[in-house]
């Protein structure tokens, strides 16, 4: 199986104030954290939405502005012309990824990570429903996983997801 690593990194960060990506956790960047563990497992690897230094990045499809859907779309699509059977998602907030998160994650169908529905496993060819969905109005990563039967796994321990600054204290 040749998996494709998909950091998901846009959007406004209202909560956090400024980009997420470069805020610093146990020296870190967390864009780099999420980077690491998700290489260790991955055969290729791209950031969705900004351009980040260090990093190969493609933009949102079919369009900027969309949310997290518009960055796993263009990964979707990214993975089926580059001959990639599955995508590894991420938002660039999680910057605890387990090693084994696809393994985790494996089985028949989309799997998502409970509570974080942007930490997921997903089929490249799922691309065209993705499509059909956005076209369609959907904005929201729960109503997508619903409707392709995303399995929900529980991890342990949790995923550490950070929205405010004060995530970071933690
Ligand atoms: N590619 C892409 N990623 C996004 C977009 N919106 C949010 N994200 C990413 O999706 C993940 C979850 O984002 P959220 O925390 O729900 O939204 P946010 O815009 O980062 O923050 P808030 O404005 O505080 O809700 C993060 O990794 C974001 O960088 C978008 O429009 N495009």
């Amino acid at each position: 199986m040749k998996l494709l690593g998909a950091i998901v990194a846009g959007g406004k960060a209202t909560r956090f104030g400024s980009d997420k990506a470069y805020a610093r956790h146990k020296g870190r960047r967390l864009i780099d954290h999420v980077g690491a563990a998700l290489a260790a497992q991955c055969s290729g690897l791209v950031v969705c939405g900004r351009a980040e230094e260090g990093f190969d990045c493609i933009a949102d499809l079919p369009e900027d502005g969309l949310g997290p859907l518009g960055g796993l779309n263009a990964a979707l699509h990214f993975a089926r012309i580059n001959g990639f059977d599955r995508v590894l998602s991420s938002g660039c907030d999680t910057p605890n990824l387990p090693d084994n998160l696809a393994q985790a994650l494996a089985g028949e169908g989309p799997a998502i990570v409970q509570d974080q529905p942007i930490v997921g496993l997903w089929p490249a060819s799922l691309a065209p429903r993705l499509d059909i969905f956005i076209r369609d109005g959907g904005r929201a990563l729960y109503g997508f996983t619903e409707s392709v039967n995303a399995r929900q796994i529980a991890i342990d321990p949790p995923l550490m997801n950070v929205n405010r600054p004060s995530d970071l204290e933690s």
